[in-house]
């Protein structure tokens, strides 16, 4: 069997009004923050959805459920801990990760650089490892009208 595996997540959080926006890992200034059962960052949310994909382990809703008190607002970056430890676990290091959010406002190209190192230090990998994009929908659908925010990872891992 090949040592490389690859997966995949997808998230979407609604936004709302006077939230504190949680994206990547830090606070992100701006009028709305998104709402979840978590701190509902959405781009750790696919992060932990694509390693999990990737070593077949099933997704984040599996491992810490929605329906489960003990998550309730639970800062998504000890979520992220515990995925890299059940990968680990199961003998998997990661070769990159490539991600993008989907965002009208505000621009998180500003970010980015925080959200990296802050993101490397939560998993113990090299920033070089991991790309964070953003995108518009040029105020077409649920992201173009500011009423959400979305997500996608790819993830390559290999067993070690
Ligand atoms: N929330 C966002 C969205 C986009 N960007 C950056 O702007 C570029 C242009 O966006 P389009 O949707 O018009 O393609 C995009 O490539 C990003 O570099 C951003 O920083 N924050
Ligand atoms: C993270 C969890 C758990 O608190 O809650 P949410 O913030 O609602 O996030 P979502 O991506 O909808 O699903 C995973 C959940 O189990």
């Amino acid at each position: 069997m090949t040592p490389f595996r690859i997966g995949f997540g997808y998230d979407v959080h609604q936004l709302k009004a006077d939230q504190d926006f949680w994206l990547g890992g830090i606070k992100v200034p701006h009028t709305k923050g998104a709402v979840g059962h978590s701190d509902a960052d959405v781009l750790i949310h696919v992060i932990c959805d694509a390693l999990l994909g990737a070593a077949n382990m099933r997704d984040i809703g599996y491992h810490f459920s929605d329906k489960d008190p003990k998550f309730k607002g639970i800062d998504s970056k000890i979520l992220l801990k515990e995925v890299m430890e059940l990968i680990r676990k199961e003998g998997f290091e990661i070769g990159n990760l490539d991600t993008t959010i989907c965002l009208q406002n505000p621009k998180i190209n500003p970010h980015i650089p925080a959200m990296k190192t802050c993101l490397a230090e939560v998993m113990a990998l090299e920033e070089s490892a991991i790309s964070i994009k953003a995108t518009t929908t040029e105020w077409l659908g649920f992201v173009g009208r500011e009423e959400g925010v979305s997500a996608y990872c790819a993830a390559l891992i290999y067993k070690v």
